[in-house]
């Protein structure tokens, strides 16, 4: 038997219409082969047509106000980060949510980046601990706090703009990844939508709507910032792959996009209640469940007397793919009380939801 997975970081790709994005992929090499014929030093921040796609796309689905210009497409979160680091002066300090993104906190550091990080009430980042930190960015996940899942209220989002709006240096880094799926809650607009000092930077991705590996990711820039990246960045290229680009654009003019988010959504909303049910059955009042009403994991604390360790030990012997709340734990040296996981729904198919739930009970409580 193969490995089961509680993996937030993969998806389950059985379920992407490939067959629609060849049919895109094949419109794409037909009509615009002439666009390969480029190293892409042409459109350094992506082919403009690509970027007019994805701005008409957010200000529908997420209420971003942007012009194409403003976004630059990159590989990745982590490269778009980096040319960001190179925008704001050195001596700056970053805050990052705690517990948060280890991957951006560590790629903050190799730059030399001072970096402090914010500890979280049940709205999202405290606004004090940033008052008392006073860094100059702070770098947020407000549709669905990496990893807690506590989805910021639109009260705090304001609280948030007034903060970078008190002094000229001072940005806001929205992360809006997996911000596509919101169950039982409206989508609350972005900050980057309701910013009207153009202090937010909005970071997007296509890894969680449609598929990891294509590497698909964006940023958009205010004005100010933009003006330098344009000096100091001319002699960048872009690293989206072309192809990949304008089969993405086809992908979404033709509605193949809206239509696939649209049934995804059903399937992880039904998944995410189906693994619930079967968690509180199991695990009963030992299980305390967090952030469940927005992207595609939670937060699962158990009451066991077994350590963090053992359990993730004896959940790879069962072939059980989990992961544990530490991984995100960024500078603080609390330790959450209890053995606590962030536990993915997105890769785990319906009919194996009881094993893997099975498996897991074993490995905490046998
Ligand atoms: C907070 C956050 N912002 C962006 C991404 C997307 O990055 P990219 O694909 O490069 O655009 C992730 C993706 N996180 C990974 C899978 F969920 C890794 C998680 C882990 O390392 O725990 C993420 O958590």
């Amino acid at each position: 038997k193969g490995w089961l997975s509680f993996s937030h970081m993969s998806i389950d790709r059985t379920l992407f219409p490939f067959e629609n994005w060849l049919k895109c992929e094949h419109q794409a090499l037909k009509m615009r082969q002439n666009m390969l014929d480029d190293d892409s030093s042409r459109y350094p921040q992506g082919i403009r047509s690509v970027r007019q796609t994805i701005a008409r796309l957010l200000s529908i689905t997420r209420g971003v106000k942007c012009f194409p210009e403003q976004i630059i497409l990159g590989s990745g979160t982590q490269i778009l980060l980096q040319i960001l680091d190179g925008l704001i002066e050195e001596n700056k300090v970053f805050a990052l949510e705690e517990p948060g993104y280890q991957r951006v906190y560590r790629l903050l550091e190799t730059l030399r980046r001072p970096v402090e990080t914010v500890r979280l009430d049940v709205k999202g980042i405290s606004i004090e601990a940033i008052r008392r930190i006073n860094p100059s960015v702070v770098y947020v996940t407000p549709s669905h706090q990496f990893p807690t899942g506590i989805v910021m209220p639109i009260s705090r989002r304001i609280q948030l703009l007034n903060w970078a709006s008190e002094q000229a240096d001072r940005y806001i880094i929205e992360d809006d990844y997996d911000s596509e799926f919101k169950y039982q809650t409206d989508a609350i607009p972005c900050l980057q939508g309701l910013d009207t000092y153009k202090r937010v930077i909005y970071f997007g991705t296509f890894s969680k709507s449609l598929l990891p590996g294509l590497r698909i990711s964006y940023m958009i820039l205010p004005e100010q910032l933009l003006r330098i990246a344009r000096t100091r960045f001319s002699f960048l290229m872009q690293t989206c792959n072309v192809l990949t680009q304008i089969t993405l654009q086809q992908f979404i003019d033709s509605g193949f996009y809206h239509k696939h988010i649209k049934s995804m959504r059903q399937i992880y909303e039904t998944r995410r209640t189906r693994l619930i049910a079967a968690m509180r059955v199991q695990f009963g009042a030992a299980i305390k469940i967090y952030g469940i009403n927005a992207g595609l994991h939670f937060l699962a604390e158990f009451d066991t007397k077994r350590s963090m360790d053992e359990i993730l030990n004896r959940a790879a012997q069962e072939k059980l793919e989990l992961y544990s709340l530490e991984r995100c734990v960024l500078k603080a040296h609390y330790f959450t009380k209890k053995p606590t996981f962030i536990i993915g729904f997105a890769n785990l198919a319906n009919g194996s939801i009881d094993r893997a739930v099975q498996l897991l009970y074993r490995a905490i409580y046998q």
